[in-house]
């Protein structure tokens, strides 16, 4: 048996709940060989990102190559990538291995506001990795920083549909606008799917009313990953993610002082231990 293999391009996240370690422990659950590319390392816990420390673009574009000229993936997730520099490397070398599907969770910011890219560089996002993306998944404020808007300007589900639309744009074929930071949206967590050749859809479940939601975005980029290694099409695959992420929101939990994590084993109905 040869299982399904998925490739995560991001950043270190410390404290387990974000970045690689949040997208190989969901990798892991979905029944997906996962590996891992790390594009720069942050000192991080509940309390907000305290260092930040990119690794160089060579030693990126070697960790790629190895995987990628040796051992293949069914899918390749981006999440942090810290720069310009490091935005058009891993671009560069998706191209050169014809990765079959890419999902890129464009990251800017973590949940206490702290910076992962630099916005000055934000054009290489737009237009060298998101013409290669099968879909992008932003959050409002990622959306309103590609399309140039100021943060905030996406308030309502018609909002949320345009912006998806327009972000079609910069040559993905999906866009998955992530509403759970829509804030009159009181009893659902929705988001919007648009693609190029499909009208807009909802995916919507119960807004869960927990402050522990470190990682929340990752983890659904990485099971939309996993769910894409598997074969599945995009709307599903979506659909499949968002009950995934939605199972590891309920069972969240306090982790530190601050911002608590996920449980990503929540899917599978067990308890997970000392809870
Ligand atoms: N309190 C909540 N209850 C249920 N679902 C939620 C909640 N908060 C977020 N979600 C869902 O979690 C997923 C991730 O969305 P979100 O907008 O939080 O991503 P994000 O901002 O990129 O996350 P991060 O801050 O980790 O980068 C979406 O499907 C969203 O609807
Ligand atoms: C490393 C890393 N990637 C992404 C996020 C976004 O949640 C984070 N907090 N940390």
């Amino acid at each position: 048996m040869k299982p399904f293999l998925a490739l995560t391009i991001a950043g270190s996240d410390s404290g387990g709940g974000a970045g690689i370690q949040a997208d190989l422990k969901t990798f892991q659950e979905l029944g997906v060989f996962g590996m891992s590319v790390i594009t720069a390392l942050t000192a991080q816990n509940s309390l907000g990102v305290h260092a930040v420390h990119p690794a160089p673009v060579s030693i990126i574009e070697a960790q790629i190559e190895a995987v990628l000229s040796d051992m293949g993936t069914d899918a390749v997730k981006t999440g942090m990538l810290y720069d310009g520099a490091i935005t058009e490397a891993v671009a560069w070398a998706i191209g050169r291995y014809g990765v079959p599907r890419v999902v890129v969770d464009p990251v800017l910011v973590a949940k206490g506001g702290s910076e992962l890219f630099r916005r000055e560089e934000l054009d290489a996002l737009r237009t060298k990795l998101l013409p290669a993306a099968e879909i992008v998944t932003p959050n409002l404020p990622e959306a309103c920083a590609l399309l140039g808007l100021p943060d905030g300007a996406l308030r309502t589900r018609r909002d949320m549909e345009q912006a998806a639309i327009a972000l079609l744009d910069f040559g993905s074929r999906y866009v998955l606008l992530k509403g759970g930071h829509l804030e009159n949206e009181e009893e659902e967590a929705a988001d919007v799917l648009a693609g190029r050749d499909d009208g807009p859809v909802w995916l919507s479940a119960p807004r869960i009313p927990t402050g522990h939601t470190h990682g929340t975005g990752c983890t659904t980029a990485a099971a939309l990953a996993a769910y894409m290694a598997r074969g599945y099409p995009v709307a599903e695959a979506a659909a499949a993610a968002k009950a995934f992420v939605t199972a590891a929101i309920r069972a969240s939990f306090p982790h530190g002082a601050g911002t608590g994590s996920l449980w990503h084993g929540a899917h599978r109905g067990e308890p997970g231990g000392r809870r």
